[in-house]
């Protein structure tokens, strides 16, 4: 089946250090593909890459069809590309509410910008995106008095508010709770019944409960792609990765 993402032969040189090298993988439509692996893997540069945050040296990333690799990175997320960041970015003096509205704005022209306040569809987004992140009773509290784990999920709603069919997103529950956690795990099982995800994870507790499939890269290359059960199986990834005594 060809993937809603592709990647083929990617490779990226910093200087001498090849850190990317070779490295293919596809995202099934409609699945939520972990990527994991150890420090210094190249999680973070393969992000980098499909969103356009830095260009390959060689090969290629093809979304829905389109070569994108080259492209910049907000004609990335135009083509329906979002990403969430492990550090959030939300304005703290605004309300959840105005947050999601910020974010709906963003996505537009500078026309709808100005009427996005009175924009009935704007209003009905918040509320369905809300309702998708677990925040519709906290619509009216200010942003910065959110605990860590509610902040992150109003993080994933503002890139949820510009509807992207892909999102990816950079290690979701680092520093949740057990609690967060798990209620993390049941807003992506919700969402991926709409959308198509790849989280960068280290926390394979996590990982078992929300993967499709889960990739993992070692040394900038693709070591095993495959379901959280024939990955533990694998011998090559318990050794570089799942034997570790810090993993
Ligand atoms: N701008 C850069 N210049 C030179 N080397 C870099 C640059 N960015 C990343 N690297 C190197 O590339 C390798 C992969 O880094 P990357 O951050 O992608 O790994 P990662 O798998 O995300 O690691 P972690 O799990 O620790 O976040 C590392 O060895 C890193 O030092």
């Amino acid at each position: 089946m060809v993937g809603v993402l592709e990647i083929k032969n990617l490779q990226k040189n910093f200087d001498a250090a090849k850190v990317i090298n070779d490295f293919s993988m596809s995202v099934v439509e409609g699945t939520l593909c972990c990527l994991v692996g150890p420090n210094g893997a190249g999680k973070t540069t393969t992000m980098d890459l499909i969103t356009g945050r830095l260009k390959p040296t060689s090969g290629e990333v093809i979304f829905r069809g389109d070569v994108i690799s080259g492209q910049t990175e907000p004609d990335i997320a135009r083509r329906g590309l979002g990403r969430k960041f492990q550090i959030p970015s939300i304005f703290k003096e605004l309300t959840v509410a105005q947050n999601l509205e910020v974010a709906y704005s963003l996505e537009v022209s500078a026309l709808r910008n100005l009427f996005s306040f009175f924009n009935p569809k704007c209003e009905e987004r918040i509320d369905e995106v809300a309702e998708m992140v677990g925040l519709s009773q906290r619509l009216e509290i200010v942003a910065g008095t959110l605990s860590h784990g509610e902040t992150q999920w109003l993080e994933i709603g503002m890139v949820l508010m510009q509807d992207p069919t892909l999102l990816l997103l950079d290690e979701p529950v680092a520093g949740m709770t057990e609690q967060e956690i798990a209620k993390t795990a049941e807003i992506l099982n919700e969402l991926k019944k709409k959308k198509t995800l790849i989280v960068v994870e280290h926390d394979m507790g996590f990982v078992r409960e929300i993967a499709d499939e889960v990739v993992v890269m070692h040394m900038g290359s693709l070591l095993a792609q495959g379901t959280i059960e024939e990955i533990e199986k694998d011998q090559r990834v318990r050794d570089v990765y799942l034997g570790t005594e810090d993993h």
